[in-house]
């Protein structure tokens, strides 16, 4: 087997060079790899897994998956959209095999930060679930720490019924299954999801989270803003992928999630038609929308990768002075949390820097 690498420049010339026995974030070294978690697509052939990845990271339309060939080889691709959303997917071949002894799972596993095994819900799931068990099994030998997110895919045309049912039966067999293994204790997530709908968005919104340190203080500085200004709800887009990286503490509405998705296409499509401005979305974009039903929906750039999607009653917009000066110590509280992040990034840079020039016998200097 060998490793198509889409883009080594972006990932670096020692992208390649982890050691064999590497344990997640107990060295500098390893600990700057933490902070680019690496998310794995698992499955069986043809069980939906580059579509997922083309469709959410590419902007391929779902109908463009239908040409997709069979993937062979690990294809990798880096992430490097924000600070806070910066990890590389993997999107393995669906025959890829455990035993073969080219199969380095220590450092497959090793930095991995989420595993999403990806199940077809339109076909016999018996043969997925056996390479599910097999999977999960051997890489939680080797980091107990991964994330095992399930999701079962392709339920686009399935009734509400059915889809409950197989998400009950998927999840009851796939825990007796690890409990029959002796692994009762790790912990599975499940999410039903299609490319043709926003559930893939939703669902990789919620995988892409539970890697993000800092997303307890985005939650907290959103509840704060929300609960100050008169806002219902809002989201923190990443505005290329659409995936959203916190929200407020109110629960997800799917039809809340897809109108803020739609407001941030019209806008952009808006701006890259009218704009004379180069980029689409800089610091100046802000949009306002108002609904039929008085609702408002209003977006304000962030920084240069992420957007703040409100939903508010129209009364409540009266107030725009107030939001919009919330907006700006938001915004400044952001801005903070970034600048911690790039600040304790570089520090770890110059501990591995030290630790390299210290070390005799290694010639590796970043
Ligand atoms: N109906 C439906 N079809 C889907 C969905 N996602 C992917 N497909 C289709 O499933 C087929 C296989 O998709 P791929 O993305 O190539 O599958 P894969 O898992 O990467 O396959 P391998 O590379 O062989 O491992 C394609 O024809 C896709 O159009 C979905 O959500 N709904």
């Amino acid at each position: 087997m060998s490793y198509q690498d889409d883009d080594e420049e972006q990932m670096g010339p020692h992208s390649e060079s982890f050691p064999k026995d590497f344990g997640y974030g107990h060295s500098p070294r390893e600990a700057n790899l933490e902070s680019k978690p690496r998310i794995l697509l698992m499955g069986l052939r043809r069980s939906g897994k580059s579509s997922i990845q083309k469709v959410v990271f590419h902007k391929m339309s779902p109908n463009e998956t239908l040409f997709l060939p069979s993937t062979c080889e690990i294809v990798k691709d880096d992430i490097n959209n924000s600070s806070f959303v910066q990890f590389q997917i993997w999107d393995f071949p669906g025959q890829i095999d455990f035993i073969d002894p080219t199969f380095d799972s220590d450092m497959i596993f090793g930095g991995c930060g989420a595993l999403i095994f990806v199940i077809d819900a339109k076909d016999d799931y018996n043969e997925a679930l056996t390479k599910f068990k097999n999977t999960v099994t051997k890489a939680y030998k080797v980091n107990p720490r991964i994330k095992f997110e399930v999701f079962i895919h392709k339920v686009d045309g399935i009734s509400d019924d059915s889809k409950m049912e197989s998400q009950r039966d998927i999840h009851q067999r796939a825990t007796d299954d690890l409990s029959d293994a002796g692994l009762h204790q790790i912990r599975l997530s499940f999410h039903l999801t299609s490319i043709y709908d926003h559930s893939i968005f939703e669902a990789f919104s919620k995988v892409v989270q539970k890697l993000i340190p800092q997303l307890p203080t985005l939650e907290n500085l959103l509840n704060i803003f929300i609960s100050n200004s008169g806002i219902e709800k809002a989201f923190l887009f990443d505005v290329v992928s659409k995936i959203y990286i916190a929200t407020d503490c109110s629960p997800v509405d799917m039809q809340s999630y897809e109108l803020c998705c739609d407001m941030i296409d019209v806008a952009i499509d808006l701006s890259s038609i009218y704009s004379t401005e180069e980029e689409a979305f800089d610091n100046k974009t802000s949009s306002l929308i108002k609904l039929n039903n008085s609702t408002v929906l209003y977006l304000r750039e962030v920084n240069k990768f992420l957007a703040l999607v409100c939903i508010l009653r129209e009364e409540n917009f009266n107030k725009q002075g107030v939001i919009d000066y919330n907006f700006l110590c938001f915004r400044d509280a952001i801005g903070q949390v970034f600048e911690l992040k790039i600040r304790a990034t570089k520090h770890m840079d110059e501990d591995i820097e030290v630790s390299l020039m210290e070390s005799p016998n290694d010639s590796v200097v970043f």
